[in-house]
This record gives structure tokens, sequence and C-alpha cells, in this order.
């Protein structure tokens, strides 16, 4: 379709939201914004869109509830809320730096249109009704007024005879057709003819034409509305009558975000997105733009640009939706952003009768339709042994009842065994155009939900291929965009910290340099970020509500500063976790790092919380039995939703290997625990045969020495044989084990290659530094989806060896019975030393 006015000279279309005309200084920096477009190097004609004055309350929300008191002769709310929208206008307008007699004009105005509101007020209180058309004409009046005062404050701010300032009341000229239910359609001839009279030409001047945006009028000339935030509607429907260049929507952010800002922290703005990228994430809840805007700049010909800008931040480029192929090619990323739509429900249709019969879908979306209810996303099983629909949450008990009627003969015969309705619930779309050409994009979203623990109800991906969504629970909505935003590395992904420390806090110390060193590094890597949140020790807790990093200095009161309080309120590690958890964040980690029974004892709260712990304090696996069966039942699993339990430094130490074993590792501690127990006599017995296992040590290391032999500690695992050995082994001087330095661990692998002569990793495995970076690796491993499932995650070290190996094993030194309990402590926490 060509497009409609005959104008000389070019136009362009710049439309301010209620968040740009919240004051009377946002009119100003709006009137700026305009007058700098009209002095602009091609000086073209401006049609400026206004929305209504936006800020807490909006403008149209006010306008809306006064029809809803009115529907329940609420007098008293009628009364509070006219004075709210009068008080909010009345005080922008007295301090617009604009001509008294201007002043008085708009609250003149204001006051006319109220009294003509309470009129038609009193209509609704007498019915007891809201009709939709009084609702629409009621709402609009907030867009008649804003454009009435960015007139006045154009008029009085440049008044030289460059430009034509005309008010454009839209409601007179936008004409659409509604003779459809629930259907509006531009009526574009008439409405080009009606904006002739605005858009005429003016000898040397330029005009602009102030209109209002949302409200226009239907075939029968009676007021109407687009729809809420509309008012972007407006602009593109005046650009395509106008033949615009470009359509500018000012608003409040720098322009189209990955993802809206206000749940996801790190969105970036994107500089190019296609108009069809832009309809998907307007669909799904991008409340930046309308999803209608682009429509009109579609149909131009040729199409128009439209620029998403801030006009807080007016010289920033924002953000140009346009034509597809261009943008995605020059993007690096197949998806460009997510969106979500909150307050919705699941309806969800289940039964074996469902399968091969013909008509319940049309029943099904028929009866919906009939009520007036909406379906948002629809999925289907293969099998037609379900259907799951996405609506809105207010009409969820509508449809349940509705669909009980229809369906009660199939729901009395069993065909269909539940009708179910899960509520709140939040639709998370991943929108790119790139998504059809790349593969794994659907792995990578789902996995990035998964490793959140994020259950996912539904799953949809339209056949455009340009949108993947699903259906999640309300509560846990914002965890789940900040999950997949960090996943397609959008944005890096924060991880909250929480570090417990040892009276002495000498590791826990060392950790906090170590991640104040790191942090930059790791972000950059990695696209991790590693924010410490609280520290504690059993005496003392400090927090910080942005997260950052703590230097030692800081936490021992020695020196240095940061944004770090005490917590003086809760001063025990057990306060810890109410600092570090939160709900939306997919990642909250405790590191224990002190060597406490009485902290191990607070490892399964955490895991039950969804913490994952990494830990350097074996006592929650070694120590009590109940202890550790808490931690297995608390910790993730397949079954379970837990935090991970990460204690690889306290076996593996800083060496550089990770395992993934299948074995049933519950079992194999479950029965090494009595034999392992009698073998040591670790527990409560510890004490009673100490002195007795001190000397038959002591005599068995004479022995060996005399055969010029040393005694380590030496763990097998043959992973052919599925079996695990911990014993004292005789070695030669000379032998691998025998030379190994103080503070080190050896592990021996035999493989096909190795048989004879295995291949020996050796290093240090103790010290403060060592042990820290092994509790950050774990994090690191724990991050990027490293840790193998199963009862206890085995991550941590930076290298992963599959069953590559036939067996291995690991020495260890023993100089004392000390030594002794302490690896075959070890070997309780994970079997390996
Ligand atoms: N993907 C996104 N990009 C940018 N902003 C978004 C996005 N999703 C949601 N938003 C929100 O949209 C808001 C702007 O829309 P809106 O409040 O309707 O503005 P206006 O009143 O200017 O029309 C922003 O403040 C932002 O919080
Ligand atoms: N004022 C109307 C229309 C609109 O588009 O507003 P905004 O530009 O502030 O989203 C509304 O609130 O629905």
């Amino acid at each position: 379709m060509s497009n409609l006015v005959d104008t000389s000279g070019s136009w362009e279309v710049l439309k301010f939201g209620g968040t740009s005309v919240s004051s009377s200084e946002n009119y100003l920096k709006c009137a700026r914004i305009l007058a700098s477009a009209l002095e602009g190097s091609s000086r073209p004609n401006v049609c400026c869109v206004v929305s209504a004055m936006g800020g807490k309350p909006k403008t149209t929300d006010l306008l809306l509830n006064l029809v809803a008191f009115a529907s329940v002769r609420d007098e008293k709310g009628i009364d509070e809320t006219v004075q709210i929208v009068m008080d909010k206008h009345s005080k922008c307008i007295s301090t617009l730096s604009i001509p008294e007699s201007e002043r008085e004009n708009l609250l003149r105005l204001i006051t006319r249109d109220i009294q003509d509101i309470k009129d038609v007020l009193k209509t609704v209180s007498l019915m007891k009704w809201k009709p939709s058309k009084i609702q629409s004409l009621v709402s609009g009046y907030g867009e008649v007024w804003s454009a009435n005062i960015l007139t006045a404050v154009m008029k009085g701010t440049y008044p030289d005879g460059h430009y034509v300032f005309r008010y454009l009341d839209a409601r007179l000229v936008l004409c659409v057709d509604e003779t459809v239910e629930d259907e509006q359609t531009i009526v574009w001839e008439d409405s080009s003819k009606l904006l002739q009279e605005y858009s005429s030409p003016v000898d040397d001047c330029q005009v602009c034409i102030i209109a209002t945006g949302f409200v226009a009028r239907n075939t029968e000339g009676v007021s109407t509305t687009l729809g809420r935030d509309g008012s972007d509607y407006s602009a593109s429907i005046f650009g395509k009558l106008l033949s615009a260049s470009a359509i500018y929507i000012y608003t409040d952010v720098d322009g189209v975000l990955s993802a809206d800002p206000r749940r996801v922290t790190g969105a970036k703005v994107l500089g190019e997105v296609s108009f069809n990228e832009a309809m998907e994430l307007a669909y799904f809840g991008a409340k930046v733009i309308h999803p209608k805007t682009m429509q009109p700049a579609i149909l131009s010909n040729p199409p128009i640009p439209i620029f998403i800008r801030n006009t807080f931040n007016p010289s920033f480029r924002g953000s140009r939706i346009f034509t597809s192929s261009l943008t995605h090619k020059e993007r690096d990323r197949c998806v460009c952003g997510f969106a979500s739509i909150d307050n919705m429900a699941v309806v969800n249709l289940e039964g074996s009768g469902m399968v091969g019969v013909k008509g319940v879908s049309r029943r099904l979306f028929g009866t919906l339709e009939a009520s007036g209810i909406n379906v948002v996303l629809i999925a289907q099983a293969s099998s037609e042994h379900s259907i799951t629909l996405a609506i809105s949450e207010r009409d969820a008990d509508d449809a349940k009842r509705v669909l009980h009627d229809v369906f009660s003969r199939e729901l009395k015969l069993k065909h269909i065994s539940d009708i179910t309705i899960e509520k709140p619930c939040s639709i998370i779309a991943a929108v790119g155009d790139g998504m059809s050409d790349t593969t794994g994009v659907a792995g990578k979203f789902f996995s990035a939900l998964g490793e959140s623990k994020i259950n996912v109800l539904t799953i949809a991906q339209g056949c455009s291929e340009r949108n993947i969504s699903c259906v999640v629970r309300g509560a846990e909505a914002t965890r789940a965009l900040r999950a997949v935003h960090a996943a397609f590395r959008l944005s890096h992904q924060s991880v909250r910290v929480g570090v417990v420390m040892s009276f002495e806090d000498s590791l826990g110390c060392a950790l906090l340099e170590l991640l104040k060193k790191q942090r930059e590094k790791i972000m950059v890597a990695f696209d991790i970020d590693v924010q410490v949140i609280a520290v504690a020790n059993e005496s003392r807790l400090m927090y910080t509500d942005n997260g950052g990093s703590i230097t030692k200095g800081v936490w021992d009161g020695s020196g240095g500063s940061g944004d770090f309080k005490e917590d003086k309120g809760a001063k025990v590690y057990k306060y810890l976790k109410s600092h570090v958890l939160c709900e939306d964040s997919g990642y909250n980690i405790i590191f224990d790092c002190t060597a406490d029974a009485d902290v191990s004892l607070c490892h399964p709260d955490w895991l039950a919380d969804g913490i994952h712990v990494i830990t350097a304090n074996n006592m929650g696996l070694s120590g009590d039995k109940v202890l550790r069966e808490s931690i297995a039942r608390k910790a993730y699993g397949p079954m379970r939703r837990g935090g991970r339990y990460l204690r690889e430094v306290c076996v593996g130490g800083s060496l550089p290997l990770g395992m993934e074993a299948d074995w049933d590792l519950e079992r194999i501690l479950s029965c090494s625990d009595q034999a392992l127990g009698r073998k040591f006599g670790v527990s409560e017995q510890w004490e009673h045969v100490k002195d007795r296992l001190d000397e038959e040590l002591a005599a068995r290391v004479a022995e060996c020495r005399a055969r010029k032999r040393v005694l380590r500690h030496v763990s097998t695992i043959d992973v052919g044989k599925g079996t695990v050995s911990i014993k004292f082994v005789e070695v030669p001087y000379g032998h691998v084990f025998a030379i190994l330095p103080p503070g080190n661990a050896c592990v021996r692998f035999f493989t096909q290659t190795h048989s004879a002569n295995p291949l020996v990793v050796q290093g240090q495995s103790e010290g403060l530094e060592n042990t820290a970076s092994a509790l950050l690796a774990e994090c690191l491993n724990l991050m990027q989806g490293g840790v193998a499932g199963g009862v206890f995650g085995n991550g941590g070290s930076n290298t992963k060896l599959h069953r590559t190996s036939t067996s291995l094993q690991l020495g260890g030194k023993i100089n004392s019975t000390e030594d002794l309990r302490i690896k075959a402590v070890n070997s309780f926490g994970g079997f390996m030393f």
C-alpha cells in the first residue's frame, strides 16, 4: 500500500512515552529533543506523539481506576483519585516556565474535562457496570492533557516564526474500524484525509504537530483507544500516514535491551533488531515497544526504521528496528534477547480417552473463544494424550468452569482424567532471527533452566523458529530469565557467595584474597561474576547488599575499605544463609573453609534451600552417619532439587584431576563405613584405640625400614571391576610414592597404554593458596555445568578423566597416626585417599 498524505518536505515522527513526561522538568527535556529534531540538517516537519503523564501512579491507571470505583459506587475512591489526578497535573503545570495565561488555560482545560468525566462516572454508578466504551473514553483524557502541556511548552519556548506548532487530538483523525469484535483495523484512507488539514505546509515554516497518542475514533465517530501502551502504535500509524523517514520512540531506557533491565541486571542494548524480532520480543512482554508498532512501519513503502532512544540520554544512538537480514547477519549471536509474560495460568487436559478422538481441540478452543478467553500458547503431546494451554491468570477460574462443563461427559467416563490449572505462571521466550539456522539453541536454553533448578511446565516453539518459549512457575521467572540470558552470554552469570571462616580465618582469608584477585579475570574469561555477599565466623558476620570483593583487612578490621557492613543482630555463620540466599539468583554458594563439626551441621539446611556447598570441611561426610545421610538426602540428585555438595577439596586437594564415576557412592560409603571404622578406629572409638594404633604403626614403620621399604597409604580404584580398596602398602625406596615430598599427593593411572609404566600425576595438595584455588576451581566448574550428576557431585579440578583408566592408585605419606586419621577420614569423604 502506498503512503497516503501528500506532504511537501519530509516528516519525522517522535513519540514520548509516559516515562518521558512524568514531571515539568521532563516535559522540558522532551521539548529540547523535539526542538533539536526540528533543527536537524534536513529541517523536517515533525509529528510528535505524546503519552499521558507517567510516573507513579500513571495517569491512565488512575483514570481507569475512576471507572472501576464508579462501577462499585465507591464515592470516596472517586474523590481521592480525582484529587490525585488534579494534583499530579497542577503540580507539573505550576512549575512549567510558560506564560501565566497558558498555565491558566491548561488548568481550565483539565478542570473542565474532569467535570465531564464525573458526569460520565455518574452513569457508570447508576448502571453499576463499566462498559468498555466508557473506559476507553475516560482513559484517553491523559493524552489530551499531556499533548496540550507539551504544545504550551513548545509555543512558549520556541515562539519565533520558523515553526508552526499544531496541537492535534488524534480522536479527530485516526479512524479505526471496530465492527469485528476484539479487532481494530486502521481505516487508512479516512485517516489520511482527516490528517491533511493538520499536515498542510506553511510557507517558510516547518510544521510541528503535537498529537495525542493512544486515542482514536471509530467509524461511528466515537472515542476509542488503541489498547494499553498503544501510543507507540499511534506513532507508527502517523509515520505511515505521513511517509515519515524515521520514527523515534523516546522512553526511559537506552534502547531495546536483551531483557527487561528491571529483572536482568547486565541486559545489553541491542544496536540492531529486526522488525520480526521486535514483534516477538514485544509480544512476549518486552514493554519497551507495543507489538503492533512494527506493522505500519513494515507496510510503508519504503519501510520506516524505528529508533528506540532514551529521553534521559538523548545523545546515545539507541536501537534501530528495521528489516531483518542485515541485522542478524551482523550479529554474532543467534538469540537477540529474552522476554516474559507474567500472570499466566497453565491449563492441562489429560487422558487416554483423548487419543485419536476427533474434535477435542475444536471443542476446547471453541469453548474458550466463546468465553472470551485468549489462548497465548499451545502445546500438544504427539500422543494426543494431553493438551496444555497458557491463558491469562485472571481467566483461569472461568476456563476451569467452562471446560468442566463442556467435557463433563469425558470426565465422568474418565476419558479425560483431569483438567488442572497451575498459576501463577510466566512464559519465558528466547527470540532471535538467527535461531532458525543454528543448532543446539533449544538444548542450551533448557539446560540453563535445568542447571538453575527451574521446572519447565510446558514448551512451545513457533514454526518461524524465531522463538522458543516455555512456561515456568511465576516465582521462578526472574531466575529463569537470568539463567538463560547468561547461558547465551548476553550477560555474565552472577554467583552469590558466602564464606564461612574458622576462628583463625586462615583458609577463608586466602580464599577471599583469591576471589578479589581473580574476579576481573574470571569475568573476562568465563563471563562469571563471583560476588562475595557475606562472610562469617562463629562470632562475626559481615555482608554487603551489592556483592563485591572483600579483603582480609576489611574482614579482620586491620585496614582497607569496601561496602561490607557488620550484621550486628546476627553474628554467627548460621545467619549467613539469609544474606546469601536469593531466589532470583541462579547460583547461591557457600564455601565452608572451616574444619568445624558445628558448621557441617548447617550443610543439610543450606543444601535443602538450593545453596551449593563447596567445602574444605570434611566433617559433614566423615563424622556422624546421620549427618552424612542427611547431606546425601538434601543434596542435588536425579530426583532432588537441592544444592550440589562439592567436597573434592577434602579428598583431591588441588591436584589437577577430576573423576566421573558411575558407582553408587552412597552404597560404597555405607559399606566402607563399618569396615573402615573398624580398621582405622575412626569415629567415637578413636581416642580409645589411638595409643594402641600408634604403637602398632611405629612397629610396622620400623619393620619396613629394616627391609629398605617405606609404608604408604594407598587407595586403589579398579574401574573395570568397580572396586575400591584403601590400605597400607610397603613400597621400595625410590618408588614414586616413597619419594613424595611433604604436603604432596600422587596418583598413578594404569590404562591400556600405561599398563606397565603408569601415568603419574603428582603435586602439592596442601597449603592455603592451593586449597583456596581448589575451592574456586570447584565453583567455576559448577558454574560451567561440569559437575557430574549423582548424590555427591564430583567436580573441582581442571582436567576430567572419564573411564579411560582401568585402575588408579593414590598414594599418601604417613608420618603419624594423626596423618592416618586424616587419610582415613578422607577415605570416608570421597574414597580417594
Ligand atoms: N527488552 C526490553 N528492553 C528495554 N526495556 C524493556 C525491555 N523489557 C521491558 N522493558 C521495560 O520497558 C520500559 C519502557 O516501557 P514503558 O514503561 O511502557 O515506557 P514508556 O512510558 O516510555 O512508553 C523500560 O523502563 C523497561 O523497564
Ligand atoms: N497512556 C497509555 C498509552 C501509552 O502508550 O502509554 P506509555 O507510552 O506510557 O506506555 C497507557 O498507559 O496505556
